[in-house]
């Protein structure tokens, strides 16, 4: 971490909002790291398949020693009842990329929470000063980018507002500490430094499969191979979710103007096919088969 403090005294009750792809993530890194946690979603079924989901990415994160070791978990409870988020020492929105939902959660939450309660959007694309606005106290608010596994990846991008306070900035230290991720601190913009680096080059990747230029298996090797990606952009949308990421780039292209950030024909094709990426089975890979599945 660079210019925020840690520590690790501090009690957490932490609540995410929205139990999908990231919700579940940092819902386990929370867990593993022996915070209780409250999950809200719209409904029953998701949080039934997200109680699974947690628990499937719970063993793969203990199988990849990613979780401190002999810790006990914290307890982990669901509700569909927003109000259940007040007795948090942290809330942590994760809901859909969509500023009007957004808008929703963030304005009922902060107006349900007591003063000081550390508000984290988890957003990838809308700027921290945008959602100051919308929340009763701006103060509190800060951007933390997590990353996507959030326990096996332990960087993240932390994004302070105009209105983030000097206290929101120990607080959110002394989390990511308890966390035992690092942090880099950036200043607020549309897509931060991350997406608005990344999304604009799987969406160009994209559109170089859809032009015919290169099937998605040699645009990703290709990058792997040459440039030392790790995971190539098309892998890499299939991770995050075809749809979250149609959704960033709206984001980004509405409030920058910068055409590379419209979301390709390809990319919107995928998403009305239900073609979402891993999560749905198929994106720009298959994962139907048990030797091409990934979390
Ligand atoms: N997917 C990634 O790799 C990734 C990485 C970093 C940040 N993000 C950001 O994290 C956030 C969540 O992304 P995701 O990929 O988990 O999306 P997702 O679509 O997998 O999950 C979003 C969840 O939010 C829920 N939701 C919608 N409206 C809600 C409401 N009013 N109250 C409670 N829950 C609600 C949905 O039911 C869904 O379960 C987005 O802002 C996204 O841009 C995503």
């Amino acid at each position: 971490m660079t210019d925020i403090p840690t520590e690790q005294a501090t009690v957490h009750r932490l609540a995410v909002v929205g139990a999908g792809v990231m919700g579940t993530n940092i819902a386990v890194l929370a867990l593993g790291h022996g915070l209780d946690v409250t999950l809200v979603d719209v409904d029953d079924e998701t949080l039934t398949a997200a109680r699974r989901t947690i628990r499937h990415k719970l063993k793969h994160a203990q199988l990849l020693d990613a979780l401190p070791a002999g810790r006990p978990h914290g307890a982990l409870t669901t509700t569909t009842s927003l109000s259940d988020v007040a007795g948090a020492t942290t809330v942590i929105e994760a809901v859909v990329e969509i500023a009007e939902v957004k808008r929703k959660v963030l304005a009922e939450v902060s107006a349900t929470v007591a003063p000081g309660t550390l508000l984290i959007s988890n957003t990838s694309c809308v700027p921290v000063d945008e959602m100051a606005a919308w929340v009763v106290r701006g103060e509190d608010l800060v951007g933390v980018h997590f990353m996507n596994p959030s326990y096996l990846i332990r960087m993240v991008e932390v994004i302070r507002g105009s209105a983030t306070g000097d206290a929101t900035m120990t607080a959110v230290g002394r989390l990511l500490g308890a966390l035992n991720r690092e942090a880099l601190v950036v200043n607020d913009a549309p897509g931060f430094v991350i997406n608005r680096l990344l999304h604009p080059l799987i969406n160009r990747a994209a559109m170089l499969v859809q032009d015919g230029v290169a099937s998605a298996e040699t645009v990703d090797g290709l990058l792997e191979g040459c440039l030392g990606h790790t995971t190539g952009p098309l892998r890499t949308a299939d991770l995050i979710g075809i749809d979250n990421l149609v959704d960033s780039l709206r984001v980004l292209h509405e409030r920058t103007g910068d055409p590379e950030c419209e979301p390709c024909d390809l990319m919107l094709q995928k998403v009305r096919d239900g073609h979402h990426g891993s999560k749905t089975g198929r994106g720009f890979y298959d994962y139907q088969s048990a030797t091409e599945g990934r979390i």
